[in-house]
């Protein structure tokens, strides 16, 4: 609030707002670290294997989606096909529905949205945390032809100076080899600021061993 001179947010209606969006991004923080000591459990790795780096909060963001209706939805995207390169992302739909993932066998595939829930997408980061064990997917937005849609998604990140390197025990010499070089968020950060537009998963190729 730098600039604001503090009684004239402090004890009325704007304070309780602030408030209250400090406990929802705090409650939806809760809920992304329980999912990744799960995720690390259910790997055999220690609980606190990725929370550890998340300590600080440098770069975890939100962002709000507004798609418009659009009268020929067939010849337009709300959001192109993308992974999130973040750790891990947590989404809120509205119930108008848009949101579509790719499966293994290319074909998009609609997600039903579902009252007071979330949807949880692994990001680029953590499939190269767990050379491809968790897979980030590639989603994107298609429009409504009479509708307004809104989603909301929490990106999770480490700290920049995080070392994002496959531990030796999800992989194998033989069976599954290192696939991405070890890289630090912070360095994945600056690399997508340059490249602006991420297609499929174009972000996390550039650190791919073999292409
Ligand atoms: O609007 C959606 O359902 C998807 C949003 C999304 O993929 C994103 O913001 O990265
Ligand atoms: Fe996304």
């Amino acid at each position: 609030m730098d600039g604001v001179p503090e009684e004239s947010w402090r004890g009325g209606e704007e304070e309780q707002k602030v408030n209250a969006m400090i406990r929802y991004l705090n409650a939806l923080d809760n809920l992304g670290m329980t999912i990744l000591e799960m995720l690390a459990h259910g790997l055999g790795l220690p609980d606190n294997f990725f929370t550890k780096n998340f300590e600080e909060k440098e770069a975890t963001m939100i962002r709000v989606n507004r798609y418009p209706p659009c009268p020929l939805p067939e010849k337009c995207l709300g959001l192109g096909s993308h992974s999130d390169p973040h750790t891990l992302t947590i989404l809120l739909q509205d119930d108008v529905g848009g949101l579509q993932v790719l499966t293994s066998d290319n074909k998009w595939i609609g997600i039903r949205p579902v009252q007071n829930s979330f949807i949880i997408n692994i990001g680029d980061t953590l499939e190269a945390w767990t050379n491809g064990k968790l897979r980030s997917v590639v989603h994107r937005a298609v429009l409504n032809k009479e509708k307004n849609r809104l989603s909301a998604a929490y990106f999770m990140s480490p700290r920049n100076s995080a070392l994002i390197d496959c531990p030796l025990a999800l992989m194998d010499a033989k069976t599954n080899p290192r696939k991405y070089v070890p890289f630090t968020w912070g360095n994945f950060r600056k690399q997508l600021l340059v490249q602006k537009r991420v297609v499929g998963k174009t972000a996390l190729e550039r650190y791919l061993i073999s292409k």
